[in-house]
């Protein structure tokens, strides 16, 4: 389905009147305890106790369904889990379907905190991981072992953007019975649906652009038909669960996600397009620009950019650094990003972040677009970049 379509499945999903009770909204159905007037009632909800019915609060209450059933749309899956945060949904996402003993692939542009979670949690449960290029392609068959159970992607990478060719490596994957996984936190549903690529699983920190206000995490994973039972189970049975309220506010920022979205596209290629003729500025790590590895893959596959983007310098010292991001005013420093604020992270070097991929060039600098007005945006910019040496 196409993202113009989207935008009416982003405002009509989840809103059957079982969740609804006759209003637009789903009610806030808070629960640990759900009570049953009759042994054969509450044998009846047993029966189907995993699949959207109320039988007790860690299934899930009808505000949760809701929502479940809307992410489902989105990313046109068969079943959605819900996590306390990204960070949740990618560990506990790979803890359902790993033991001991097993290996897998994990791109090496991987967000900071699964790499460590690969590093210092799977390691220790006696699973091994081997990062590879972002760039690899179908040549990712050079590191399947026999023992290779996950081929994990996230494209664009965390911090360095690079847009990997998915459909050439879950071909390689499935032929190699690998599951598939992907962090499509970036491509959110709307402007990217892994499994329309023929990935298994889709996962999102919905903390970012689902719930578009900066003030809930969440994490949510999508399986196809093949995955989603054990996936389901699997995540019950390691507790995981979130709040009616974050699902109801999780819910109410996916009604106006394709509005923010277009509003971060727009001003977020206009602020790079600016930064991209700056004489310091070596050059631009945004999925649209030709100068962003797999640049060619943003085009075929994906239907729309945001506001995440990276920009690289010429040259740099720490020191430098830390004199630009003092100087912002609207780009605000914090460890986040698909709000309605603007923020900025800045990397000396990838040192710590890549293993498998060198960084052959200078500062980088991920800039998030908020929604304030892009000529604000730029003169924040070039004010701190008139003092950067
Ligand atoms: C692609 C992707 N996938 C998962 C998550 C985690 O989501 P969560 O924050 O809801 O757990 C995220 C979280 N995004 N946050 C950021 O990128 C901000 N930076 C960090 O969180 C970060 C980066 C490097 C090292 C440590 C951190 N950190 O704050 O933990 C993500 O970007």
């Amino acid at each position: 389905m196409s993202s113009k379509n989207k935008n009416t499945q982003l405002v009509s999903s989840g809103r059957k009147k079982a969740y609804t009770h006759g209003v637009v909204n789903p009610v806030v159905q808070r629960a640990s305890t759900i009570v049953f007037d009759s042994v054969s009632e509450l044998k009846e909800a047993a029966k189907t106790r995993g699949d959207k019915t109320l039988f007790y609060g860690r299934r899930g209450t009808t505000t949760h369904f809701a929502l479940q059933e809307a992410i489902t749309e989105l990313e046109g899956g068969e079943g959605c889990a819900l996590y306390p945060c990204g960070a949740a949904a990618i560990s506990q996402t790979l803890l359902s379907f790993l033991k001991s003993g097993d290996h897998i692939l994990i791109v090496d542009t991987v967000y900071e905190p699964t790499r460590d979670f690969c590093d210092k949690i799977l390691a220790g449960l006696g699973i091994t991981t081997t990062y590879y290029p972002p760039m690899i392609g179908a040549d990712i068959k050079e590191y399947i072992q026999d023992n290779t159970k996950v081929l994990f992607l996230e494209s664009p990478g965390s911090i360095t953007m690079e847009i990997q060719d998915v459909p050439a490596m879950v071909q390689v994957a499935h032929e190699h019975q690998l599951m598939t996984i992907l962090d499509n936190t970036y491509g959110n549903g709307l402007h990217y649906r892994p499994l329309e690529h023929g990935v298994d699983i889709s996962i999102q920190a919905a903390t970012k652009y689902i719930v578009g206000h900066s003030d809930v995490m969440m994490g949510v994973a999508v399986a196809n038909k093949k995955y989603w039972p054990t996936l389901r189970e699997h995540s019950y049975l390691l507790g995981q669960c979130t709040s009616a309220d974050d699902a109801y506010l999780a819910l109410r920022g996916l009604r106006t996600m394709a509005v923010r979205l277009n509003q971060h596209e727009k001003a977020a290629i206009e602020v790079a397009k600016w930064l991209e003729q700056h004489e310091l500025v070596d050059h631009i790590r945004h999925p649209a620009f030709e100068t962003c590895p797999g640049h060619e893959f943003f085009k075929r596959d994906f239907d729309g950019s945001n506001g995440l983007f990276s920009f690289v310098m010429k040259t740099g010292n720490q020191k430098a650094i830390d004199a630009f991001l003092d100087s912002l005013q609207h780009f605000k420093m914090g460890f986040s990003w698909g709000g309605f604020e603007s923020l900025v992270t800045a990397n000396l070097s990838m040192k710590g972040l890549r293993s498998q991929t060198g960084w052959e060039h200078g500062p980088v600098i991920r800039l998030h677009i908020g929604l304030e007005n892009a000529e604000d945006l730029i003169a924040d910019l070039q004010q701190a970049l008139a003092i950067y040496e």
